[in-house]
């Protein structure tokens, strides 16, 4: 190991009261909105192939344009307690708000900053009630901030010059400031959501990335920031130099998911998704996959069972009203979750082997162990493998209430019976898993 200043300072999950909160959530909403929205992947009657966020640098859309859009936001249709209610119908239990994006406007009134809500026709604050809609719902508030300011004179992207290195330090201070203000002005917030954080500039001071997370969490104790704020003294993001994470969860998982336990060390981690392939901002026109709602399931069980959480993106349109895709699959999910909730809130990884039908998901230290089956076998059979010393007691469906018909296969292998019947999503039965020598009903029946 290279000895590091810089590097984690801490190994293994956090086990705070916060931590096991953020851990038990497992389902989140992302929020992308700001100015983008108001193009929406379009200019001059042409269309942006890119992130609708990052339209501003298309060569199709010039800077000035870009930047005098502020003189537009008026968000007439925005209404956060609808916002909220929306979310909370779908069953998240945190949400995540771009406060700044990389174009460096503020959807709340910075004294920092004349780049801000309060410049536009609209006026008012936006992440003040939106924060109070949310958690009036019971959900908790975590807050994205892009390092890059594509608007601020002192951002750079790397430092060649002594001027660049003066205005970039005067950048760093303006960063500490609004994330300061941030923190005075919305003080029930549960994170940062850093973003933005690839730049020379930003990866050649792992001193300053590290003093700052830690000037944050003085602030504001059992603060949730990921491995995407900082970088070490070599420069190495997400894990440090010796392989250690940084920060409080592994923030890499964007627009992909891990397949096995190994690809995330048992660490906390959260994934991050898009409903189209690629589109974080509102765009007007969506192309490629769009996401169902079975398929995002999917991946929220897949996240719970590797032990992360899992967040689904939504792009309010300029006018603050959702387009109609996304209120139906926040509305199917939000079906869903009410059924069948308890396999995914408060889950992680269980330790059984993994089955073609589907993933195995732990609720906390307990004997429970959810299955969420989401490939029906053509048998009508699932296999289920306990692991030696174990047994299992009992096969419910979730549901049903009902028992599913189950076969002792062998020493500790078992074939659960599903109804023959069509389902239209995935299905959850919940096993009690007994450790120790204790014979489960079905054993005795076999002998
Ligand atoms: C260069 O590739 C990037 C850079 C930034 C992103 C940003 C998106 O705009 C969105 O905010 C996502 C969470 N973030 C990683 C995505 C891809």
């Amino acid at each position: 190991t290279v000895s590091l200043q810089h590097g984690a300072h801490r190994s293994g999950n956090r086990t705070d009261a916060d931590m096991e909160r953020w851990r038990s959530h497992r389902l989140g909403q992302f929020i992308h909105w700001g100015l983008y929205a108001i193009p929406g992947g379009e200019w001059n009657g042409k269309v942006y192939n890119g992130a609708a966020e990052w339209i501003r640098s298309w060569k199709e859309m010039p800077h000035e344009a870009y930047d005098n859009l502020y003189k537009q936001f008026n968000p007439a249709g925005y209404n956060p307690q609808q916002w909220a209610r929306q979310a909370k119908d779908m069953g998240a239990r945190y949400m995540i708000i771009t406060t700044k994006h990389h174009d460096g406007f503020c959807l709340w009134p910075s004294k920092y900053s004349k780049y801000t809500v309060a410049s536009t026709p609209w006026k008012k604050d936006i992440i003040g009630p939106m924060v109070e809609a949310y958690n009036k719902e019971g959900i908790d508030v975590v807050l994205y901030f892009s390092i890059i300011d594509w608007n601020h004179p002192d951002w750079r992207t790397s430092l060649k010059t002594k001027e660049d290195t003066v205005a970039y330090g005067r950048f760093k201070v303006f960063v500490k400031n609004q994330l300061k203000e941030l923190l005075t002005k919305y003080p029930t917030v549960k994170g940062f959501w850093f973003d933005g954080t690839w730049d020379e500039s930003w990866k050649t001071d792992g001193a300053f990335s590290d003093e700052l997370e830690q000037y944050l969490q003085s602030l504001h104790p059992g603060l949730i920031i990921g491995s995407r704020l900082r970088a070490d003294e070599k420069g190495a993001r997400h894990f440090d130099s010796n392989g250690r994470l940084m920060g409080d969860y592994e923030q890499g998982w964007e627009r992909k998911l891990p397949e096995k336990i190994e690809d995330v060390h048992h660490n906390d981690w959260e994934g991050v998704m898009t409903i189209p392939e690629n589109q974080w901002g509102y765009h007007a026109r969506w192309t490629g996959h769009i996401k169902t709602a079975n398929e995002l399931i999917e991946m929220l069980a897949r996240s719970a069972s590797l032990g992360g959480n899992f967040v689904i993106n939504f792009g309010p349109k300029a006018d603050g009203t959702y387009r109609a895709e996304e209120q139906q699959l926040a509305a199917q999910i939000g079906q869903w979750m009410k059924t069948n909730g308890a396999a995914i809130y408060g889950g992680g990884y269980a330790g059984l082997e993994k089955q073609d039908w589907g993933y195995y998901i732990r609720k906390g230290n307990t004997d429970t162990v959810y299955m969420v089956v989401c490939n029906i076998p053509v048998s009508g059979y699932l296999r289920v493998k306990i692991p030696p010393q174990q047994s299992l007691q009992s096969a419910t469906g979730l549901e049903s209430g009902q028992p599913i018909p189950t076969t002792q296969t062998g020493r500790n292998e078992y074939l659960l019976q599903l109804e023959n019947k069509k389902y239209d999503a995935p299905v959850v039965i919940q096993l009690e898993v007994k450790k120790g020598k204790e014979r489960g009903e079905f054993e005795k029946a076999r002998t």
